[in-house]
């Protein structure tokens, strides 16, 4: 029997909890937001469809198996970067943490920017470290492999580093020599890839509920993901959590540290532990 809540139930919470029912992942579902219109209307919709039991009573937040932290503010398109949103979601997060005292499950951070999230409530909150893990690596993976299709390149894309401005595509595992210019003008790309989905519906849902929930179902099994991890000297990295390759499971995570990166990409993770790291400090 698993319980799957999701803390903020908005685009991706309502969207995630209705996947994880959809795939019989979830048997039963805890939906709490701070809009109490929002979240009765989640769980209308979602028994309207399907017999699951739903509780909207947070005090059930603790006795959850995952819970998906998605509450908090998300980018509008005046809104540059995902980092940018890190002041106004801060004390969202700090307040959350309070409802998730005594919970004993697997926090699966959502909300922007994402790894510091993830630094967050690994390192300062109730919750031990190896409850967190952040989602947002398997999403911008699957974008570099839309965009290597794109090109003619038939391969799993794989992006470590920030959920955000500094993410790594890796090139040097793909077949193909992929020069310098062209790395970067790909890498442009992804930067900006979630922008016409923001302008066109408001947020992205699809696909990162499609990914969150495949995560969920990944961690169940033990397989290798990319997600946000406190690095804790991974690759070199320390203070700051950012997206590695690991297998995760509900009592913990091993970093797979057996990448080998080529120059490009090591000087572009290390730019990205740079840029989290000082975020990182400020929570
Ligand atoms: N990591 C990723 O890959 C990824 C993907 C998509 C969205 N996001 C991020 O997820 C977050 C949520 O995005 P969304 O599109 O669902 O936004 P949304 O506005 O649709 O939903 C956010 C919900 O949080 C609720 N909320 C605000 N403060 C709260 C609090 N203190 N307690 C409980 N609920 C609270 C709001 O009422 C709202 O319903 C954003 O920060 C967004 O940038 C991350
Ligand atoms: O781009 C955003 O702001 C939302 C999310 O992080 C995404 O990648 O879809």
């Amino acid at each position: 029997m698993t319980i799957v809540a999701c803390l903020g139930v908005g685009r991706i919470g309502g969207e995630v909890a209705y996947v994880s029912a959809l795939r019989k992942f979830a048997d039963e579902l805890v939906l709490f937001d701070i809009s109490e219109p929002l979240q009765h209307a989640q769980k209308l919709d979602i028994i309207h469809g399907m017999d699951i039991p739903v509780s909207t009573n947070p005090a059930d937040l603790k006795d959850a198996d995952y819970c998906i932290f998605s509450a908090g503010y998300s980018r509008s398109p005046n809104i540059k970067t995902r980092a940018d949103l890190f002041d106004k979601n801060l004390p969202i997060a700090k307040e959350s943490s309070e409802l998730l005292k005594g919970f004993s499950g697997k926090l699966i951070v959502v909300t922007n920017p994402m790894d510091v999230f993830t630094w967050y409530f690994a390192k300062k909150s109730c919750l031990d470290e190896s409850q967190v893990v952040g989602f947002g690596g398997l999403l911008d993976s699957r974008r570099f492999t839309v965009v290597l299709r794109s090109i003619g390149i038939e391969a799993e894309g794989q992006v470590l580093g920030e959920h955000g401005e500094h993410q790594v595509p890796l090139f040097s595992s793909l077949d193909i020599d992929i020069p310098i210019p062209v790395r970067e003008e790909i890498l442009t790309g992804l930067r900006g890839s979630s922008m016409p989905v923001i302008k066109g519906k408001a947020g992205t849902v699809f696909g990162p509920a499609y990914h969150i929930a495949s995560m969920l179902e990944k961690i169940e099994k033990g397989e290798r993901i990319i997600c946000s991890l406190p690095a804790n000297g991974a690759y070199g990295i320390e203070g700051c959590s950012l997206g590695l390759p690991a297998v995760v499971t509900r009592s913990g995570a091993k970093i797979d540290e057996s990448l080998k990166f080529d120059p490009w990409e090591m000087e572009k993770l290390h730019e990205a532990a740079d840029f989290l790291q000082g975020l990182c400090r400020r929570v």
